[in-house]
Parts: C-alpha cells; sequence; structure tokens
C-alpha cells in the first residue's frame, strides 16, 4: 500500500501539471472562438479563391474549438517516465504550450503506444506508466506500474495497486464506458493494425471486441485524416437498440464523421427492427435467395395486361399473353436490369407488330421507322407499356413474394418445398424484417434504374442566377458534428467499414455491406461462438470473403472478459461448455463475491417473480438493468414491467441483447431461449454475458 502523504504529494505533483494544461486549453479555446469570428467577418470581402481559403480557415478553427469542448472531461490521463529522464503526459488530445512544447500527447499519436503496449516483459524503454483518475479539472488518483524496476531512479515513487480492477469496479451506466485511458496492449494493437486491408478481430463476450472497434474508427481519423474522415467511416451494428447504445462513444472519441446505421437501416427509406425466426431467418438469408429474387424481377407484373390490342389503319394487330411473355423473356437473358432494358421491350413489340402487319398486307403500310413513330404517339400504346413493363421498385417486388404460388415457381429446383412453406407468410412488405432489407437491396441491384439522359455538372457553389454561395462554411462549421449525414442517403463510396457482432451477418446481408465497402478497407469484429445463424456456414465465409475481397488481412484475438464478474461469466461458460466443450473462453478479471441467482417458479407466478427480481436488482445497481427475454415473450414481460418505469430499465429480445451491457440482467424464462437447438445455446450464452455485476434467472417449473 502505498502512504497517504506520498499518495497526496504525488497528486499534487500531477494537479499542477493538468492545471497548466487547461490554462493553456483555455487560452487556445480563446484563439479558436476569435480566429472564427475574424473568418465570419471577412465574408463580405475577397474573391472566389479567398473565400474558400476563409471557409476552410473558419472550418478548422471551429473545429478545433468543438474538440477542446468535447474532451474537457478527464484531458489528461496518463504519463510515462523514460529511460534517459525523460516523461511526457498522455491525453485525449495533444496540447502545446505557447512555445510549441508538448505539454500532452494525444492517445492515439504514435509516440502515445508504449503507454499501452508497454509491459514489464518488454518495457519499451518506459519505467515508470501512470494513470491519472480525474474529475472534472481535479485529480482524484494516480495508479503505477513500475516496468523496468532496475532502471528506476531512487526518487521515483510509485503509487496505486491496479488501474484497471479500479476503473472496472465502477458502474457502467447507459452507454459504454470510455476505455481510452484502460486500453490494454492486445487491444491496441488491433486498434492500431494498419489502415489498409482488413483488420479481423475476434475474443469472447466482454473482451471489448465493440470498444475496439470504436477506438480504432478514432485512430484511423487521426492517423489519416484526409483518407478516412474524406471518404467516411461506416460503423455497421446488429440492432437499432444496439447502435443508439454505441452512438454516444463516438463523439466521446472526438470523432464525428462515422456513420453509424444497424442492418436493418442501411438502406435508405427503410427503418427494420423486427427478426424472423431462425430457420427463416437462414433461408431468407441465404445465397440461394438471390435466384429466387432474380427470377421474380424477371417476371410478369402482376394484374399486368395479358394482351395487346392495336387497331393499326383499320386492321387488328395483337399479341396475346405467350407472345407478351416470349418478347419479355428475350429482352431480359439472365442478369439484365430489368428497369435497365425496357427499350429492348419495346423493341420486341415492334418487331412482333411489324411482321403481323407485313403478314396482314396493311394497305399503304409506311416504312418501319414510320410505323414505330406512330405507335410510339399513341395513347393506347404508351399505356400499355406503362402498365407492361412499368418502372420496378425493390419494394414492389419483394412483395410479390408474399404470393405462395409465385413463392414456389420462383423458388423451383432452388428451395425445398418444407423452406418454400417456411416463406410462405413471411414476407410483409408493410412491415419487412431486419432480413428483408438485404433483399431489399439486392433487389435495388437486380433490377437497376432507368438511364437518365446526362445532367451537366453543377458547381457546388453557384445557387441560381449567376450567384455563388459565400457562407456554406460558416455551417459546415457549425455543423461540423453533422458532418457524415451530410453524404447522400444511398452513399457507397466509405473509406472504412466497421462492422460489429459480424458473426451474425448473414450471406445476403454481407453482399449488402460489400456494395457499400468496395473500395474500403475494413475492421471486423466478432465472435463466432456467440452467432444465431442456422444456415450453411461455408456459404457464409464465402459471402464473408467475397464482400472482403483480396485485401491482406489482419486477424487479432482479445482474451480477458471485462465486463462480466467471474461468478456472473462461470455461468455463461457452463452454457457454452455443453455444446463446444473445448472452446478457448475469456478469462474475467474482476471478482465481486456475489454469485448469480437462479429462480425457479410455476407458470402462473413468473409475472410476480419478474417483477420483484427486477425490482430487487433496480436496488442493488446503480446503473442500467436490462431484462431479456425470447421473441415470443418480449411484449408481455415489457407489460408485467410497465408500472416500474424506472429510466434505467429496458425490456429486450434475446436477439436484441447482442452486444449490449447492463449493470444488471433479469433473464426470464431461458429455457425458452435455448429452445431450438444449438443456435438456442448461443443465444442464451450471449444473454448470460451481458451484465457487469448482478445476474437473475427466472426459470419456469413444469
Ligand atoms: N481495457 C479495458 N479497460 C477497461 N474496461 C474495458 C477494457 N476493455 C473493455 N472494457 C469494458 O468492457 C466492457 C465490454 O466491452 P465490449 O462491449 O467492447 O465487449 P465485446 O467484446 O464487444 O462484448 P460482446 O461480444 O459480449 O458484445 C465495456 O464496458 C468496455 O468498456
Amino acid at each position: 500500500m502505498t502512504d497517504v502523504t506520498t499518495l497526496q504529494q504525488e497528486i499534487a505533483t500531477e494537479q499542477k501539471h493538468v492545471d497548466r494544461v487547461y490554462a493553456r486549453v483555455a487560452e487556445l479555446r480563446t484563439e479558436a472562438a476569435r480566429a472564427e469570428r475574424e473568418g465570419y467577418r471577412q465574408a463580405s470581402v475577397g474573391n472566389f479563391g479567398a473565400l474558400v481559403e476563409r471557409d476552410a480557415f473558419v472550418f478548422h478553427a471551429a473545429r478545433r474549438r468543438y474538440l477542446l469542448d468535447a474532451e474537457h472531461e478527464g484531458l489528461v490521463f496518463g504519463r510515462l517516465d523514460l529511460l534517459g529522464g525523460a516523461s511526457f503526459h498522455v491525453g485525449r488530445l495533444g496540447v502545446r504550450g505557447e512555445n510549441a512544447e508538448t505539454l500532452v500527447v494525444d492517445w492515439r499519436a504514435p509516440a502515445a503506444a508504449a503507454f499501452y503496449q508497454a509491459t514489464a516483459a518488454e518495457p519499451q524503454g518506459v519505467i515508470r506508466r501512470r494513470m491519472i483518475q480525474s474529475s472534472g479539472e481535479k485529480v482524484t488518483g494516480i495508479e503505477d506500474d513500475l516496468l523496468d524496476p532496475d532502471a528506476a531512479p531512487e526518487q521515483m515513487r510509485v503509487v496505486g495497486d491496479g488501474a484497471l480492477l479500479a476503473s472496472l469496479s465502477k458502474a457502467t451506466g447507459r452507454g459504454m464506458r470510455d476505455i481510452v485511458a484502460t486500453i490494454q496492449q492486445e487491444q491496441d494493437q488491433a486498434i492500431r493494425s494498419p489502415g489498409g486491408g482488413v483488420t479481423i478481430v475476434s475474443g469472447g463476450p466482454g473482451t471489448g471486441k465493440t470498444a475496439v472497434a470504436l477506438h480504432r474508427a478514432a485512430y484511423l481519423l487521426y492517423s489519416d485524416r484526409n483518407r478516412f474522415a474524406g471518404g467516411g467511416i461506416l460503423v455497421v451494428g446488429p440492432s437499432t437498440v444496439f447502435v443508439e447504445y454505441i452512438a454516444s462513444v463516438l463523439p466521446s472519441l472526438g470523432e464525428e464523421s462515422a456513420t453509424l446505421r444497424s442492418l436493418g437501416t442501411l438502406v435508405p427509406g427503410w427503418s427494420a427492427t423486427r427478426t424472423d425466426p431462425g430457420p427463416v431467418a437462414a433461408v431468407k438469408g441465404s445465397l440461394r435467395i438471390r435466384r429466387v429474387l432474380e427470377r421474380a424481377s424477371h417476371d410478369a407484373v402482376p394484374d399486368g395486361p395479358t394482351s395487346l390490342r392495336l387497331l393499326y389503319r383499320g386492321t387488328l394487330l395483337r399479341l396475346d399473353r405467350n407472345a407478351l411473355d416470349r418478347i419479355r423473356t428475350r429482352a431480359l437473358p439472365r442478369g439484365a436490369r430489368r428497369n435497365e432494358v425496357r427499350r429492348a421491350g419495346i423493341d420486341g413489340l415492334f418487331d412482333a407488330l411489324w411482321a403481323q402487319a407485313l403478314e396482314q398486307k396493311i394497305p399503304g403500310l409506311p416504312k418501319r421507322a414510320e410505323f414505330e413513330d406512330t405507335l410510339a404517339e399513341r395513347e393506347d400504346f404508351r399505356s400499355f407499356i406503362k402498365e407492361w413493363w412499368p418502372r420496378l421498385r425493390p419494394r414492389h417486388v419483394l412483395a410479390w413474394l408474399a404470393d405462395p404460388a409465385r413463392l414456389r415457381r420462383y423458388g423451383q429446383g432452388l428451395l425445398a418445398p418444407a423452406e418454400v412453406d417456411l416463406l410462405a407468410g413471411a414476407f410483409d412488405i408493410e412491415n419487412p424484417t431486419i432480413a428483408d432489407i438485404a433483399l431489399l437491396d439486392e433487389l435495388d441491384e437486380l433490377l437497376g434504374r432507368p438511364r437518365q439522359p446526362a445532367r451537366a455538372q453543377r458547381n457546388p457553389f453557384h445557387v441560381a442566377g449567376g450567384v455563388y454561395e459565400v457562407s456554406t462554411s460558416g455551417e459546415r462549421a457549425r455543423a461540423a458534428r453533422a458532418a457524415a449525414t451530410q453524404r447522400p442517403d444511398d452513399y457507397r463510396e466509405y473509406a472504412h467499414v466497421v462492422v460489429d457482432e459480424s458473426q451474425d451477418v448473414t450471406p445476403m446481408q454481407w453482399r449488402m455491406l460489400g456494395r457499400r465497402g468496395r473500395l474500403a478497407s475494413w475492421t471486423i469484429v466478432g465472435d463466432p461462438a456467440q452467432t444465431a445463424w442456422t444456415g450453411d456456414v461455408e456459404e457464409l465465409d464465402r459471402a464473408r470473403d467475397r464482400a472482403l475481397g483480396s485485401r491482406p488481412r489482419n486477424a487479432y484475438s482479445l482474451t480477458t472478459n471485462y465486463r462480466n464478474s467471474a461468478e456472473i461469466f462461470e455461468v455463461a461458460a457452463a452454457e457454452i461448455r455443453t455444446i463446444a466443450p473445448d472452446l478457448p473462453l475469456p478469462v474475467a478479471v474482476r471478482s465481486t463475491g456475489v454469485p448469480p441467482v437462479a429462480l425457479a417458479v410455476p407458470a402462473a407466478d413468473l409475472p410476480d417473480a419478474v417483477r420483484s427480481s427486477v425490482t430487487d436488482v433496480l436496488g442493488e445497481v446503480e446503473g442500467t438493468v436490462g431484462v431479456i427475454t425470447a421473441v415470443a415473450r418480449v411484449g408481455e414481460v415489457a407489460g408485467w414491467l410497465a408500472e416500474i418505469g424506472d429510466p434505467r430499465l429496458q425490456v429486450v429480445t434475446s436477439l436484441q441483447a447482442k452486444g449490449m451491457e447492463y449493470d444488471g440482467v433479469v433473464l426470464v424464462a431461458p429455457d425458452e431461449i435455448r429452445a431450438g437447438g444449438a443456435a438456442g445455446v448461443r443465444t442464451l450464452y450471449v444473454a448470460l454475458s451481458r451484465a457487469t455485476q448482478r445476474l437473475v434467472t427466472v426459470d419456469v417449473t413444469a
């Protein structure tokens, strides 16, 4: 133990430095605000080039001010003392003094890497690593690691024990705890993996995969801002609940250039939160469904015209259903995109009608070109085309799958009869599921877009009538945080794509992601043991490899569970061991001495038991409490708890619980989650590993 005076003296030393840093930050903030104001004042002067320069200047000043504000809390969190006597402080932001001397090194800078990577075995020139804890601007604690005792000068003091455990024992509240100060070596290596290629991070529950993914986004933006802020970083998570949960973390990392989406909201115009039952999801997620969709995209429109009749110069020309079908199929060879080849369909009609006209020897028949022009101008012909070959949207075609007869036809030879039965009734275009979104995206590609005449390039600064925009970047600067949302809705040129909980991405979803990452490097984080996928595993690997392309890969694995108490993880581990006895599991580093509670009650008593467990757990933890239950039960359970009305409480399905973290968890009827074989066990494993402090399971007795 460190004696109190030594600790106080060391805190006072650090406080002195921290005070100096905050004084300097206050100056920098004033300078940035002044630069911003000055920039605005120049708005009415100067030529076009000067205005652009001013825009850039204002933008950078505003961004700097925003970062200084955002990173205020706990700005300095570490210090390294090096061989040779030098030392420096590490923090959320790099800060220089008036004479350009370094006051704080940014945690993402190469110089700070040793703060995370040095160990006693490999000190990397570091003698003492110091974690500085603070509240606001006040230093409240210090924890040291002496990495190279032999090199330590006599007067060097070492205080505290176990900074990591100290930070882990804090309640988490809503939103992931910011781990920037306590990143561990194995995590740091994944965070700083090269910006190109594919970085694959795997690890069991609570090993910090999500934390690593988000810190990596922040690191990439820092290390190559031009490339990654310019193109943008897309971060994809499994559900909207999860995306909301992590959304607060990126701003706290000082990053605003990342776009966050769930798999159900990746396609503009759709926001799906509903999940399909496992077996349905497996069929909808499999690559076979792509061929089913392609067939649908080439099929005749339901309720479309079944024949064409035209009176031409007193003679009736007619095409019946078979003829129309033949023309359509000829115009749509495999791979053709219906919305792009409408012209071929119309040409097919002209061919057939012209042949009839010749055959019937219509008196005074003009040349073919004139014949076509006359027809093309006729209202009856035009309205036929509109109905026979309308512009199809993905939603139209997906809706056709709700018709069992069509589904059977499209699935012929691709889907087993039992699979067709499974899918019958599984499509509701008014309320699509998360899996349907990937199908809509696929259909968008299969259908294509009508060819538009090329438009003249617009000068982005041109407003109208020769007037040029002069204040755009003022707005841009104010909206610096919203930069990501300024991209068009269907933006697909991301510089980097981060996929969290990647074990649950289906083959069809990999295709959807692949379309958004054609030019990107990738970070993929996941845990195969947590997957709910019941479909073909090889197919899944193939689809993933295809999306990631031949880019070089770097794999990292994380081995320490920072979330669960050892007591809680033991229960989760026992569950997954029933199907994977040899699976390497992470080590939970923290013990609370509080064993999880396992209740079993008759069905009639379940509501009361759940209510009282939830009330107890809310009383025992300071932060959030998650009630996790099978999908089919969630509405009912939410009803039981409606009266509690505590904002810390969240009722979620076992699928929505993916990636989430709560201080206390009440798991309702775990058997119902387990039902359904290995995937059920994996889903239950996820649910059991969500709690940091308290876990109660409430089973139903027979
Ligand atoms: N080095 C660390 N120091 C302190 N806390 C950490 C560290 N790494 C991770 N944590 C914390 O551990 C918890 C779990 O992290 P995270 O959610 O990223 O894990 P995960 O691997 O994505 O989990 P899962 O696969 O179970 O969803 C979070 O509260 C995170 O802040």
